[in-house]
């Protein structure tokens, strides 16, 4: 599982997106139920399911939802169901989640968990992209800006951070990132049991 987190702007939804369109990775979302309204750009069921309060509070008093918080005066939660689904095929799962979401996912999955945390490279930077991502009325902007510092504040839960300057370049580490990770040994252990196995059961000449 690999969270990627940031305070609103610094970049994540468009690295996430390069993530995914990276076949190489065969990373697979995990899509959030969601209380907000829909941005022009999004469609239902691909960046989020949007559904109402009444709904969410079901979901969430049902426990059909891993993890859940509520931000920037929205309500945001992962569901269960789907993502055991994409776990139980042996797939990498994508959140794009916020740190008390990510601090959930890490309690009750623990090291099956990578998360990394995106800064941007200036405070002034964050609200020019803000922006110009033209998405949000300049109030919704606002409150995004002064939930930024608090968001920020949480940088060392996570186990990664990286500066989203250049944006080839914070890519390019995430691709860093996936693969180191992936090579760690307990994620290779079942496989790697195997051949060691083979390995030594050879004569070796
Ligand atoms: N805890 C939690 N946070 C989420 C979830 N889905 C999205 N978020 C976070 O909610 C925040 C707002 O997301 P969004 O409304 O898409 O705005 P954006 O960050 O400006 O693109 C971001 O920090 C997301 O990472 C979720 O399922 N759970
Ligand atoms: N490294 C970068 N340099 C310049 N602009 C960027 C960079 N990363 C993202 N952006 C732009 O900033 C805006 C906000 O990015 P987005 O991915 O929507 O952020 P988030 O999902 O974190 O809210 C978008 O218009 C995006 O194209």
């Amino acid at each position: 599982m690999l969270i990627l987190s940031s305070p609103s702007g610094a970049g994540k939804t468009t690295l996430t997106r390069m993530l995914l369109q990276s076949k190489a990775l065969d990373l697979t979302l995990s899509i959030s139920v969601t209380t907000r309204a829909r941005r022009s750009s999004e469609v239902e069921g691909i960046h989020y399911h949007f559904i109402s309060r009444k709904q969410f509070e079901s979901l969430r008093d049902t426990d059909a939802l891993l993890e859940w918080a509520e931000v920037h005066g929205n309500f945001y939660g992962t569901p269960s169901e789907p993502l055991e689904a994409i776990l139980g095929q042996g797939r990498d799962v994508l959140f794009d989640i916020d740190y008390q979401g990510a601090r959930q996912v890490k309690q009750k999955a623990g090291t099956d968990v990578v998360s990394i945390f995106i800064l941007p490279p200036t405070m002034r930077e964050l609200r020019a992209r803000l922006e110009r991502r033209a998405e949000d009325p300049p109030e919704i902007i606002a409150k995004r800006l002064e939930n930024a510092r608090t968001e920020i504040s949480h940088w060392a839960q996570y186990d990664y951070v990286l500066i989203n300057d250049d944006l080839q370049r914070t890519f390019e580490d995430l691709l860093a990132i996936v693969t180191t990770e992936r090579l760690r040994t307990p994620r290779l252990k079942e496989g790697l049991g195997a051949f060691v196995e083979g390995l030594l059961n050879e004569p070796g000449e």
